[in-house]
């Protein structure tokens, strides 16, 4: 029998046996109760495809366009730190597979490889994820930088003024990873009692800047001329003020469970967003994306991409720039053959009729 993985989630197997525990826990883990985390992939689960049959599949095109840059499938790099605890070539080898399935990688502001070192291995289609620290001075630096460096958009994560409580993290004393982005401008070192419990949450709490606001993208916006997408959307109120402060797009995430436990699995907070947004900006998301039946399902309640975080992680740690090729090409090729079998040639084709929610059977049931 080969063992080689057959489907996305065979690879955090393979990650676990081949990571620390530490690193394991860190990248496997969600928020308190992990209410969340679970729920991000049980909310999919949910979903129902609704199926057309008799029309012509003989030819499937995932191919679509994100603030003007065309990709093989929509479904890209989500942001994640620290690529170098799974793997020693770290971001260059995640980036080297992005540009080899042709899509765009959303780079980490704690990357521990440089952004321009990133930006010199591969020629990936670059964003980078800004979070904005109380020494605003560095995050203006840092902006700069990525602009200089070809990175296309900035994405501004708001769901962080500070860490989210991650049991595991606390108990296993997580190390807080060098960021080779800050060399010479922030110090990753805190100060704090050698038993205090998370090293990483010490930092994020003393660095960040918590008093972070919408009027703070007006800030953002005077910086740079990159447009920019607010990660960490859940709600259609906040959707209708990132319209309103101008921002270029949205991604509906709760940053992989890992912040607030109990806010919603984002794919039960998608549709309510993209009715509030009524296509004025792009609306992606990400958060337990693990199929391509969940990308499909998310298509069709109106994201133009999905991210995928954890999963590329994995297959660094399983198998480096390979591992992470096979993630992008297993979850290409499942949503081909969602695409295929229900009837969807190309992703315009994917609409909302192709899927139902749980509440037409919650329905259907109280009518029986
Ligand atoms: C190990 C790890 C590190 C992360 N680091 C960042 C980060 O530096 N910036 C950020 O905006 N989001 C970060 N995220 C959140 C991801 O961008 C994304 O929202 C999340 O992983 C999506 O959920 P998924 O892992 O279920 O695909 C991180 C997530 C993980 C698992
Ligand atoms: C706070 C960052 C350094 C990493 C992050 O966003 C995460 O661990 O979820």
């Amino acid at each position: 029998m080969s063992t080689e993985p057959v489907n996305v989630d065979e690879f955090e197997e393979l990650a676990r046996q081949a990571l620390p525990r530490m690193y394991y826990d860190y990248i496997a883990g969600g928020a308190e109760d992990q209410h969340t985390l679970r729920q991000n992939i049980q909310a999919f689960c949910r979903i129902t495809i609704q199926p057309r049959i008799l029309v012509d599949v003989s030819k499937i095109d995932m191919s679509t366009t994100i603030l003007g840059y065309r990709i093989s499938a929509p479904i890209m790099v989500a942001p994640t730190g620290s690529h170098k605890l799974a793997y020693h070539e770290g971001e260059l080898a995640t980036a080297r597979a992005a540009a080899a399935a042709k899509t765009i990688m959303v780079l980490s502001l704690a990357s521990s490889y440089s952004m321009e070192e990133v930006a010199s291995s591969c020629n990936a289609i670059r964003f980078f994820q800004l979070y904005v620290f109380k020494r605003r001075d560095v995050s203006t630096l840092l902006v700069q930088r990525a602009e200089r460096f070809g990175y296309k958009a900035i994405v501004l994560t708001a769901d962080t003024p500070r860490l989210g409580r991650r049991e595991a993290d606390i108990k296993n004393k997580m190390i807080a990873p060098p960021q080779k982005n800050l060399e010479g401008l922030l110090s990753v070192k805190v100060e704090v009692e050698s038993d205090q419990g998370s090293l990483l949450e010490s930092f994020v709490n003393e660095a960040f800047d918590p008093s972070l606001c919408w009027k703070d993208v007006a800030w953002l916006k005077s910086i740079t001329s990159l447009p920019i997408l607010i990660k960490g959307i859940l709600t259609h109120e906040d959707a209708i003020k990132a319209v309103e402060v101008g921002v270029d797009g949205i991604i509906v995430s709760n940053h992989g469970a890992r912040q607030l436990d109990f806010s919603p699995a984002t794919v039960s907070a998608l549709e309510e967003i993209v009715h509030a947004v009524k296509g004025k900006v792009p609306v992606l998301l990400d958060g337990g994306v693990r199929r391509g039946t969940d990308i499909f399902k998310a298509l069709a309640l109106g994201a133009q991409a999905v991210l995928v975080g954890r999963p590329i992680i994995y297959g660094l740690a399983a198998k480096g720039e390979r591992g992470v090729r096979t993630v992008l090409e297993m979850l290409k090729n499942e949503l081909e053959i969602s695409m295929t079998l229900s009837g969807c040639p190309c992703i315009k084709d994917i609409t909302r009729s192709h899927v139902r929610t749980n509440t037409h059977y919650d329905k259907l049931h109280s009518m029986l």
